[in-house]
């Protein structure tokens, strides 16, 4: 038994540390090129697994049969991460990302290749490495998967009444009508602002929160350094960020950030937490990884505990 199955991407990102960001015809320049081990799904499974434990978190997925591919199951291993429901797919290559971070303000730009992920269907909801991940999990985590793959893993755990949260991760060029269409049969979607807006069109966060938390699902909303708000039935709560300057700190690195805060909020709703404990959890989390450099910083349980008291003794953390 596991406690969170994440199912997504796993990719191996390629991140460049720039002097700013370049624009059409307007290069900057690279300070360094790092290699890190990332992709969505992957990062919210290992940031559960460092919450709860070795074997608590599974990754559902799937890797080309190469290098990227071999190192990506190997970190996820290591990590105590469940891999059974990653399928290698011989004909297609692993998923990358290629990342610009701006060194000053840590901020991001993502071109992500999806690779061997697209490879996923509706019928491999029916195989049973991804039948046992989805039964076997308290709280299962759907995230950017081809559009088929993402209505059967739903449908299969809302036939298994586990927890959903959907964090489909919607680029501009997607169509958010399949996101809208499930957000019935999910506990929780979790979106940033620029998701959101493609949801709920261009209106301030608490408003269109309000009108998609009418549709079914609980909304939260990721306001990066300005925390987040949850929207349920009329009601928004807004949960803070960190204020990592009141703790000397500063974000060196936002990639990952919305996957740590999702990876611990997920560990803490199996765990029964209730939102607000969990999502301040994540916030913290959140707040953690933008101070590493690598994609996976998210924080252990006992790290998570000593930088929350930490924020809270800086008074970077409003009670
Ligand atoms: O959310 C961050 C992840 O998204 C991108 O797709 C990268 O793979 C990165 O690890």
């Amino acid at each position: 038994m596991t406690s969170v199955a994440a199912a997504g991407a796993s990719n191996w990102d390629t991140l460049i540390l720039s002097r700013g960001f370049p624009r059409p015809r307007v290069s900057a320049r690279a300070v360094s090129v790092l290699e890190f081990p990332g992709g969505k799904a992957a990062n919210v499974a290992t940031a559960a697994t460092r919450i709860l434990g070795k074997g608590e978190g599974a990754v559902i997925s799937a890797v080309g049969e190469d290098e990227f591919g071999r190192r990506l199951l190997r970190g996820l291993q290591d990590e105590g991460v469940d891999v059974r429901g990653v399928f290698v797919i011989e004909e297609e290559p692993s998923g990358r990302a290629f990342v610009i971070v701006d060194e000053g303000t840590g901020e991001n730009m993502i071109v992500s290749f999806h690779g061997a992920l697209l490879r996923l269907g509706r019928d491999h909801v029916d195989l049973a490495e991804v039948r046992e991940a989805v039964e076997s999990a308290k709280v299962v985590v759907v995230m950017d998967v081809p559009a088929g793959f993402m209505e059967g893993l739903v449908d299969l755990a809302a036939e298994e009444d586990r927890t959903i949260i959907l964090a489909p991760g919607i680029k501009s060029s997607e169509n958010p009508e399949l996101i809208r269409s499930m957000l019935r049969r999910v506990d929780y979607v979790v979106l940033n602002e620029g998701e959101l807006a493609e949801l709920a069109g261009p209106i301030d966060p608490a408003t269109g929160a309000r009108a998609l938390a009418r549709e079914g699902a609980r909304v939260v909303v990721t306001l990066s350094g300005r925390g987040s708000m949850l929207a349920s039935s009329g009601e928004v709560l807004e949960i803070p960020a960190v204020d990592l300057s009141k703790m000397g700190l500063k974000a060196v690195n936002s990639v990952g950030c919305g996957d740590a805060f999702i990876g611990v909020f997920a560990a803490f709703k199996s765990a029964g937490s209730g939102d607000v404990e969990a999502l301040r959890r994540a916030s913290v989390a959140g707040a953690y990884k933008a101070t590493r450099l690598e994609v996976r910083g998210s924080p252990t349980l006992e790290q998570l505990l000593k930088f929350e008291e930490a924020a809270l003794g800086a008074g970077a953390l409003n009670e």
